[in-house]
């Protein structure tokens, strides 16, 4: 047996399998989460982990296949050479659906590193095994930026899919239910949700996080069994296994389980209930700093005793803010394996009948809504993105495509039509991939154009100019078609990886504890 080098009271090993199991109980601050980790894992030895429970109390040996899908190094500023005098630098991690990315930026905004991690859930499915996928990718990533830079990292955040959520045990660190993912429904909750909260509240979606956290409280919560179990977002959960503190949030993440960002609070009609107990107490602005790096993982990747770890946010946010679209009428389209709009509006527009809901970024109001259609049917249809964009290339933008599909993934709709049994249409299929493909990003680009339109009648301000973010933005010929679509320019943003708008939000949480200690 490999001993795995106690830290802090605790120890595990590594059996002959390469399969980490504990041998005895860890400091409650350390995450409890017992994987067994494919040997890749070992060089970089994370902090050790418990028995991983579910609702059913066993443990579960999950296994977590991580490929390190590329690095790159900055022109003049890479490998070991380290930011240039120790220039402060800022780490943004965004774990979107289909993989995990980092940027390390400096205050200028320049990339001093990035790299990117695809995880893929493990063999047989299963909720539980996203977390150790999650957190695997988390060291991973951290182990890949280059040791030269890591003493000069200020701070970190990361951004997760919104309505991700787990609840986990307060006392031990252990999961307790979930992963609930971004696009889940939890439709038995929602007459129980819908009896609480305003008429098409944001809430009043099946695939909302409170739906999520409801469902699971009326199914184990309700009979005493939560006693010490907490609801965290996945960002959230995330940050904790850096930070270690419990009941921190940021106002982005907890919009979906109720959280008013307008009263800067969770209503009454919440905190009424039962389960608001659940809830994580202490909801922040994104980007604000929460506390330092825990030792264990602070001394394990050599980051220094001053770097801070900050509030999140949700990825289209976080892609929003890499964007760095400003003023009213200007949005943000994330193209990943969703597609997610982010309008700047002088109004605040919610509403559940259509998936609309405002989130608020500073000052403004950032109206809009996901819907399941977008890169996630392509990968699903296509295969790899070299093809994509070889077929691409063979189509005309400036043809209409008479080909109208609404090409989801699977059966569900969120946005502009908040619709469970949405089934996906794409038929007739032509011969020509190509011809196939330019009906599917037309027909993408007719419910973006939708979206944006609902927004206006719901009386949000007028979109005037749309940035691209994720990985859709490469597309030129998309960019083409969705233009002529919208009757808006459209452009790719400079910075199209959520990450970056992550580690923007790092930069501001250490000025505000500069400003704080000043103070
Ligand atoms: N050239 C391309 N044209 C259209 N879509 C693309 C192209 N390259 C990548 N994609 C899409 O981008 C998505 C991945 O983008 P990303 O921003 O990483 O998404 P996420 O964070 O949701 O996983 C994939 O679903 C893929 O289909
Ligand atoms: O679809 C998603 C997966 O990438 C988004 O995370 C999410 O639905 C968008 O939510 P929000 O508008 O709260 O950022």
């Amino acid at each position: 047996m490999v001993p795995y080098p106690s830290s802090s009271g605790r120890r595990a090993v590594f059996s002959v399998t390469g399969r980490l199991l504990l041998l005895h109980r860890i400091a409650p601050m350390v995450p409890a989460l017992a994987l067994s980790v494919e040997p890749l894992a070992r060089r970089h030895h994370h902090p050790a982990i418990r028995g991983f429970r579910r609702g059913q109390g066993h443990a579960a040996t999950l296994s977590a296949r991580i490929t390190m899908l590329s690095r790159q190094d900055p022109p003049g500023g890479g490998g070991g050479g380290g930011a240039a005098g120790g220039t402060p630098l800022y780490l943004g991690i965004d774990f979107g659906t289909s993989g995990a990315r980092y940027s390390l930026i400096d205050r200028k905004g320049a990339v001093h590193s990035e790299g990117k991690r695809a995880y893929s859930p493990p063999v047989g499915g299963g909720g539980a095994g996203w977390a150790s996928s999650w957190r695997a990718a988390l060291f991973q990533l951290l182990g890949d930026i280059p040791p030269a830079h890591r003493p000069s990292i200020s701070s970190i955040s990361i951004d997760g899919t919104s309505a991700t959520a787990l609840i986990v045990d307060s006392e031990t660190g252990e999961l307790l239910a979930g992963p609930f993912l971004y696009n889940e429904s939890f439709p038995d909750a929602l007459p129980a949700v819908e009896a609480v909260a305003p008429a098409n509240h944001t809430v009043c979606s099946a695939s909302s996080t409170l739906c999520k956290l409801v469902s699971w409280w009326n199914t184990a919560g309700a009979g005493g069994g939560a006693g010490s179990a907490v609801l965290m977002h996945q960002s959230d959960w995330l940050l904790w296994l850096l930070h270690g503190r419990y009941g921190v949030s940021d106002y982005n993440n907890a919009l979906k389980v109720g959280y008013d960002p307008a009263a800067d609070a969770y209503p009454s009609w919440l905190m009424a209930q039962p389960y608001s107990r659940l809830l994580p107490p202490s909801v922040m602005v994104p980007g604000a700093p929460i506390a330092a790096v825990r030792d264990d993982v602070r001394s394990q990747y050599g980051l220094s005793e001053e770097c801070v770890v900050c509030t999140g946010t949700t990825d289209s946010i976080a892609a929003f803010l890499a964007a760095r679209a400003a003023g009213p009428g200007r949005a943000v389209t994330s193209l990943g394996s969703t597609l997610a709009v982010k309008l700047v509006s002088e109004a605040r527009v919610d509403d559940a009948r259509f998936g609309v809901y405002s989130h608020r970024l500073d000052g403004a109001w950032l109206v809009g809504g996901a819907s399941n259609a977008g890169g996630a049917v392509l990968r699903q249809l296509f295969g790899d993105d070299r093809r994509l964009a070889a077929l691409s290339r063979g189509i005309d933008p400036a043809a209409a495509s008479p080909l109208d599909y609404y090409p989801l993934p699977r059966k569900g709709e969120r946005f502009p039509v908040a619709d469970l049994d949405m089934a996906p249409r794409l038929e007739p299929r032509p011969e020509s991939d190509a011809e196939f493909l330019h009906g599917i990003l037309e027909s993408i680009a007719r419910i973006e154009a939708k979206g944006y339109s609902l927004l206006r009648e719901l009386g949000a301000t007028a979109v005037e100019e749309v940035l691209t973010a994720g990985g859709g933005a490469q597309n030129e010929t998309w960019t083409a078609i969705r233009e002529r679509v919208l009757g808006v320019p459209v452009r790719k943003a400079e910075q199209t990886e959520a990450a970056y708008g992550a580690a923007l939000l790092a930069l501001k949480g250490a000025d505000r504890r500069a400003g704080a200690m000043a103070s």
